[in-house]
């Protein structure tokens, strides 16, 4: 009797929740129609899938990851479907956008309307409480905080960037004619940072490593890359982490705080701008390490992508390289005295560094979760042009990277090294939209990178210096020389080269000769 009971209970238990789920879509729908109807919103056109909930779109995801081609899946559905699209991924609807429009709506007109979606959960055991996983008063409070100390004066001089590439060049001098550019450029810019933002380099460069002895940069890699694979899967980002990753951020934590209770134990001075100045308006000890954990996350990979980039194109296109040279050559006789101005003054190497983040953008695709049913302003209906109405909690995910080899943005050439364009009359520039938001490496908006400056003054007095040492750099014997974009990528939270940066920097004799 009291089984039959509880039986027919749990039945209408979920009949009632059964019809409050159908009243409340059917709610949602009218409440969608009426406010599709009140914007002239119309239908994106949708990427068709081949499975149900869309799980084929998920196993392309897997394979174009696996395969290093991610990029170029994203650049086909595009190109196939539409600048802006919707799609179904794993039962829920997202949005894809590669609109300039869409991309001002966003990131600063409807900026209201979105929020970082799951960012702060996924990555809050390894950064903790920071700028880049904050939102609302904290996000802005910290943007107050940090701006100052990134302002560009504290590095007019370039010192805080010399040790670091005064080490890469001893390496470079010591080592075989070829080498693998990438990993020396991750290890630079984390040494920079670091000595920029603690007051101390880890010196990756050039403290070898003793035996059973864990790096900075190893537990720092070790935990990101459990954070890059918690991005993969938002939904069920919580899956993935387990004692391994708690250990590994445990261990970046505590790296961290040795490093800023041994600077901030010694007096104040002219390295430690940073420190100093985030330490006197932050008292809590973890809100200080979790700035500085963001800001490494935010600054090494994305300048060291950059980096890598740059000399993997400038290799493949030894006229450019020629040009550039003659500039450094003409601009530059003494490295040592060299300041930011002067580097800004180097219009084409400018140019090599705004074409190298034009095609591969540190940061290649993003996403944002809308807070509430907005909308954004084109892409839908027969002709494309109509509002797209954006459903609350639906994900609008952006790919910078296919926005930037949009051939009527750029021209017919969009998908070549072309640093020339940029003193060219593009397509992009008839609009003002387009001229604005049609080019965003480093985001845009009230969000846009705090360190835009910072990596552009590192990347071109890397840059510099490099081709001022060595009168000899090129593509090693053997190495492909593909289509732009069609070489192996590897996509973790930016955009590297899966089969690195190989350049050869010729033997000592070469150099002399041509010296
Ligand atoms: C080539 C190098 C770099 C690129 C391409 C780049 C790109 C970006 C992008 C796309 C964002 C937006 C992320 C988002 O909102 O989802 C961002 C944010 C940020 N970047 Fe960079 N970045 C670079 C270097 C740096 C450096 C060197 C620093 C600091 C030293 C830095 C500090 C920041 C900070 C603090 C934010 C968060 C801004 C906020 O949320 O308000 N970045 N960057």
């Amino acid at each position: 009797m009291a089984q039959s009971y509880y039986s027919l209970l749990a039945f209408l238990i979920l009949i009632t929740l059964c019809c409050w789920r159908l009243i409340h879509n059917y709610q949602t729908r009218q409440a969608h129609k009426l406010f599709a109807e009140q914007y002239g919103c119309l239908p994106a056109p949708r990427i068709q899938n081949q499975r149900p909930w869309g799980v084929d779109r998920l196993e392309q995801i897997f394979r174009g990851d696996r395969e290093s081609r991610l990029m170029e899946l994203f650049m086909f559905h595009f190109r196939q479907t539409g600048n802006t699209v919707e799609e179904v991924f794993i039962g829920t609807t997202a949005f894809d956008t590669i609109e300039p429009a869409n991309l001002e709506a966003l990131l600063s007109t409807n900026f209201k309307d979105f929020s970082m979606g799951r960012r702060r959960e996924i990555t809050f055991p390894m950064f903790g409480d920071g700028i880049f996983n904050q939102e609302g008063a904290a996000w802005k409070h910290s943007r107050d905080l940090l701006r100052p100390p990134l302002q560009h004066k504290h590095y007019e001089n370039l010192t805080a960037f010399k040790q670091g590439v005064d080490d890469l060049i001893d390496i470079l001098s010591s080592q075989s004619a070829v080498i693998d550019l990438q990993p020396l450029f991750f290890r630079l810019t984390l040494d920079t940072a670091t000595e920029f933002l603690f007051g101390e380099s880890v010196n990756s460069l050039k403290a070898p490593k003793s035996a059973n002895e864990q790096t900075f940069g190893e537990v720092f890699n070790s935990a990101q890359a459990t954070v890059t694979q918690r991005f993969r899967l938002p939904g069920f980002y919580w899956m993935i982490g387990g004692s391994k990753f708690r250990k590994a951020c445990n261990n970046v934590h505590c790296f961290a705080d040795e490093i800023i209770n041994r600077n901030l134990s010694r007096s104040s001075g002219e390295g430690r701008v940073f420190l100093d100045a985030v330490a006197e308006s932050t008292a809590d000890r973890d809100a200080l390490r979790g700035q500085i954990i963001s800001l490494l996350v935010a600054g090494r990979d994305s300048t060291a992508c950059l980096m890598t980039w740059t000399f993997f194109l400038l290799v493949r296109h030894p006229k450019v390289l020629e040009k550039l040279r003659t500039e450094i050559n003409c601009n530059c006789s003494d490295p040592a005295s060299l300041t930011r101005a002067d580097l800004r003054k180097m219009s084409y190497l400018q140019n090599v560094l705004n074409e190298t983040l034009r095609l591969y953008p540190s940061v290649p695709v993003n996403t944002r979760t809308a807070k509430r049913t907005t909308v954004l302003p084109t892409g839908g209906g027969p002709d494309r042009t109509a509002p797209v109405l954006i459903p609350k909690g639906s994900t609008v995910a952006y790919s910078i990277y296919a926005m930037h080899r949009r051939p009527d943005l750029y021209g017919m050439d969009a998908e070549l090294f072309r640093p020339e364009r940029w003193d060219e009359d593009m397509p992009m520039r008839r609009d003002k939209t387009n001229a604005t938001w049609g080019y965003l490496p480093f985001n845009g908006g009230p969000r846009i990178c705090l360190g835009l400056d910072f990596a552009l003054t590192e990347a071109a007095y890397t840059v510099v210096r490099l081709l001022h040492h060595f009168p000899v750099i090129r593509l090693p014997a053997g190495q492909k020389v593909e289509i732009m974009g069609v070489e192996k990528q590897t996509m973790t939270l930016v955009l590297s080269s899966t089969e690195g940066c190989m350049v050869d920097f010729a033997s000592r004799e070469e150099q002399e000769q041509d010296a």
